[in-house]
């Protein structure tokens, strides 16, 4: 279409006509008449062009209405996810979801990869996480794109593979053993690391990044847990921890691969330049960590001297495969870094969330505080107040009736799901409960942020932040997991649900109960496009002590 520009005759002529100062009067003459011509023929194929744009636009945009996005020759629905990617993404395709009523299908640009369809359809979430659950694995295309940094680990596994480790980490995390262990390290990080670098924040009066202070704290923990090692990164001045740093470049690479077209990521690879350089080279940092943990652990074994440890390292070095052989070295290592991966972010951008929220929502946050301040005052002996002080430590069978902390909480996951958007791929041709027909090595996508707010599945009041809508008689009562399905489902479902809330309710009870929490003013909070709902600019927060008096005052209002 845009031939006429370049053609040779075009452009002699406008340089005579422009620039030659030989000849004014042959410019006057011919030169002049020749150019007006071309106005003319230019205006005409502006026309033309103008008119075959409004065409086409006017059809992408009634297509748009039946479909949910504007469909645009060749380019598909690239071109409105691109205006999508300006403001909140995940705003954007809840919007298109819930007028498609729940499903639409995404039509990618022509003989690229990205046909999908989106879902946010309960009935439709039932039927792949649960019913056909084996028609729907994660697939090779996201198992090609996320290998290099988690091999045959959980997460990236299906079938046997999958169902070996899923069988044995079950049975360990349900373990007393493994229950023993949590308490103890998040007791430990709490307390000793945890509230000293809160209390040097308030005592310095300065803001502290709060999702990052929360994130080195389920970062060691999550290390704790699956290696038996505690990497420090929480501690006062919060310093670099290599193996931290790598392990979060190497997950930024990995997800960078799923926006870059294969071949170009592939080619990036054996040439290893770009982000795939940064990529072999955070791998390694990652690796070399990881393998010396399980060298050394291995000696220990041998030696029968980690026979106390309950860690995941510890348990799968001590199996043996089918064939009676213990696990390669690089197994062990695939089987901690996707715990890693799965338990390393999401409970602390779910707290961060949850105290922007509770900022946001000073009645809920004295709720929770009325009922920390009851729970220790029920305390056989206690008497009077709050009946604790600083020091208090909360223990597990308290953590366990914060009925109203676990509704706030969960009402902060259903409004900022730390997995905002999760997929699949279809085996086998078949179709969804809503009726959306699905051919063979059809990717879906669905898309839990939308779901925590559709008032088809929670009301009108969707978009309100109101922990009661959890509360039946004062107790919590949890949700099918094919509506509130920020923890997945089926048997997928989160592996670390129950510890997650745990260590949640745990961190939040021990820091609200000494602290009031506040926003910086003016500080921006908004989603980061990613895997896991961060924070973009994290949450500069300051501290305020929290007394005896304040929390006397909360009890009282709440409970007489
Ligand atoms: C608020 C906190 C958490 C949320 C919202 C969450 C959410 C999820 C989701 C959505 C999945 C499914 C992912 C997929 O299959 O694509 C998942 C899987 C998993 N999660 Fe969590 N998770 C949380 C905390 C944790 C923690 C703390 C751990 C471990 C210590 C953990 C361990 C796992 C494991 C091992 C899987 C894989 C299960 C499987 O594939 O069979 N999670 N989680």
């Amino acid at each position: 279409m845009h031939h006429h520009s370049s053609s040779p005759l075009h452009s002699n002529t406008m340089t005579n006509y422009t620039f030659s100062p030989s000849s004014i009067a042959s410019a006057a003459a011919g030169g002049f008449v020749s150019g007006r011509l071309h106005l003319v023929e230019h205006v005409q194929i502006l026309e033309l062009f103008l008119a075959v744009f409004v065409f086409v636009a006017i059809h992408a945009v009634r297509q748009g209405k039946r479909q949910g996005l504007a469909v645009w020759p060749v380019l598909g629905m690239a071109p409105s996810l691109v205006v999508g990617l300006q403001g909140d993404m995940y705003e954007y395709i809840s919007g298109v979801v819930c007028r498609q009523n729940g499903t639409f299908w995404f039509r990618g640009p022509w003989l690229t990869s990205l046909n999908c369809v989106v879902t946010a359809d309960p009935r439709n979430l039932e039927h792949l996480l649960k019913t056909k659950f084996s028609n729907f694995p994660k697939g090779p295309y996201f198992r090609d794109t996320v290998r290099d940094l988690l091999g045959d680990g959980i997460f990236n596994a299906d079938d046997v593979t999958w169902q070996r480790q899923r069988k044995t980490a079950s049975i360990e995390f349900h373990s007393a053993k493994f229950r023993r262990l949590t308490t103890e390290s998040l007791l430990e990080l709490v307390h000793a690391r945890l509230l000293p670098v809160l209390e040097e924040s308030l005592r310095a009066s300065t803001a502290v990044d709060l999702q990052d202070v929360l994130l080195r704290l389920t970062f060691d923990n999550v290390c704790m847990i699956a290696f038996g090692v505690d990497p420090g990164c929480l501690r006062p001045g919060l310093p670099e921890i290599p193996f931290a740093r790598a392990f979060e470049d190497a997950t930024e690479a990995t997800v960078l691969r799923f926006v870059t077209p294969t071949c170009v990521w592939k080619l990036m690879r054996l040439l290893d330049v770009g982000p795939e350089r940064t990529l072999r080279k955070s791998i390694e940092g990652v690796d070399e960590f990881a393998n010396q943990v399980i060298r050394t652990r291995k000696k220990e074994l041998a030696a029968e001297d980690g026979c106390q440890r309950s860690d995941i390292l510890t348990v799968f070095a001590r199996l043996r495969d089918e064939e009676g052989k213990p696990f390669s070295d690089k197994f062990l290592r695939d089987i901690c870094v996707n715990f890693i991966l799965a338990g390393r972010d999401t409970s602390s951008v779910a707290l961060s969330w949850f105290f922007w929220l509770l900022d946001n929502n000073p009645e809920v946050e004295e709720r929770i505080v009325a009922e920390l301040c009851k729970v220790v005052s029920d305390r056989e002996g206690a008497s009077g107040g709050s009946g604790g002080g600083e020091g208090l430590v909360f223990k597990p069978e308290e953590i366990k009736k914060m009925d109203y902390l676990q509704a706030a909480i969960s009402e902060a996951l259903r409004l900022y799901p730390s997995v905002p958007i999760d997929h699949k791929e279809v085996v086998e041709d078949d179709v969804f409960p809503d009726g959306t027909v699905l051919k063979k090595g059809t990717k879906v996508l669905y898309v839990i942020y939308a779901m925590g707010r559709m008032e088809a599945i929670w009301g009108k009041d969707c978009r309100e932040f109101r922990p009661e809508r959890w509360l039946r008689d004062g107790r919590f009562t949890s949700e099918s997991a094919y509506k509130f399905t920020a923890f997945n489902g089926g048997p997928r479902l989160c592996l670390g649900k129950d510890f997650a809330y745990y260590q949640m309710k745990f961190a939040a009870a021990s820091i609200l109960y000494r602290y009031r929490v506040r926003v910086v003013e003016g500080h921006p909070v908004v989603p980061k496009l990613a895997l896991t709902m961060y924070m973009k600019h994290g949450l500069k927060v300051n501290l305020f002590r929290r007394d005896e008096s304040e929390r006397r005052k909360c009890l009282l209002k709440y409970y007489g």
